[in-house]
């Protein structure tokens, strides 16, 4: 939180309260992911306790000629799982389903959730990173405000052990996080580049 700047005053406190607010959330998703995928919760929540939490606040100003270009170019996140707080309402996050850029509405208050790299690795495919990109608006700024659950600095990411036992196939090869990071950040922002490269 010494990073954060300290004006305004009351700017430190709200960023460390929707930091350990938002951490719940995530270890709530993280639980019933894990039951969905038929996996020990722990071994999932494993992975990712006492990780460094990244937090980003983006701001696009309004642009004239909004058409021309991009917010963000499209990208999928290197964490396990994202949130997004898209804080004063403007649209502009639009995933990729089938080829098609679709827009997500900025609902008051919601926090949406992404799915990352690291969480499409550990279920071995059953969850897919979610590529996406923000477009700017001609009038209005935008503001949101993400925050992205990576894995501890010294785990391991691949399939987890419980979904490829008894025969299963691992689909993703396994490495180390701090490798993994450095391969997604050598990919720079290009759409589903890094999770595709880790297939087998
Ligand atoms: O501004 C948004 O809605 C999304 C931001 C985002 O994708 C990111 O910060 O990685
Ligand atoms: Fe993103």
């Amino acid at each position: 939180m010494r990073l954060w700047p300290e004006h305004p005053p009351s700017f430190r406190n709200s960023m460390e309260r929707f930091s350990s607010e938002t951490t719940k959330v995530v270890q709530y998703l993280l639980k019933f992911l894990a039951m969905d995928m038929g996996v020990d919760p722990d071994s999932l929540l494993e992975i990712f306790r006492g990780e460094p939490q990244n937090m980003r606040a983006n701001y696009y100003p309004p642009c004239r000629q909004a058409g021309k270009v991009l917010g963000l170019s499209p990208h999928c996140d290197a964490s396990g799982l994202t949130l997004v707080l898209q804080v004063n309402n403007v649209q502009g996050l639009q995933i990729r389903k089938d080829g098609q850029w679709l827009a997500v509405d900025a609902l008051d208050g919601a926090l949406l959730a992404n799915v990352g790299d690291v969480l499409e690795v550990l279920s071995n495919g059953r969850y897919r990173s979610i590529e996406h990109r923000t477009v700017v608006n001609p009038e209005k700024e935008r503001i949101s405000a993400a925050v992205f659950h990576l894995a501890c600095p010294d785990a391991t990411i691949g399939p987890l052990p419980e979904l490829v036992k008894d025969g299963g196939k691992a689909a993703y090869k396994s490495m180390a996080f701090e490798d993994f990071l450095k391969l997604f950040f050598s990919t720079k922002l290009d759409g589903r580049a890094t999770v595709e490269g880790l297939r087998i």
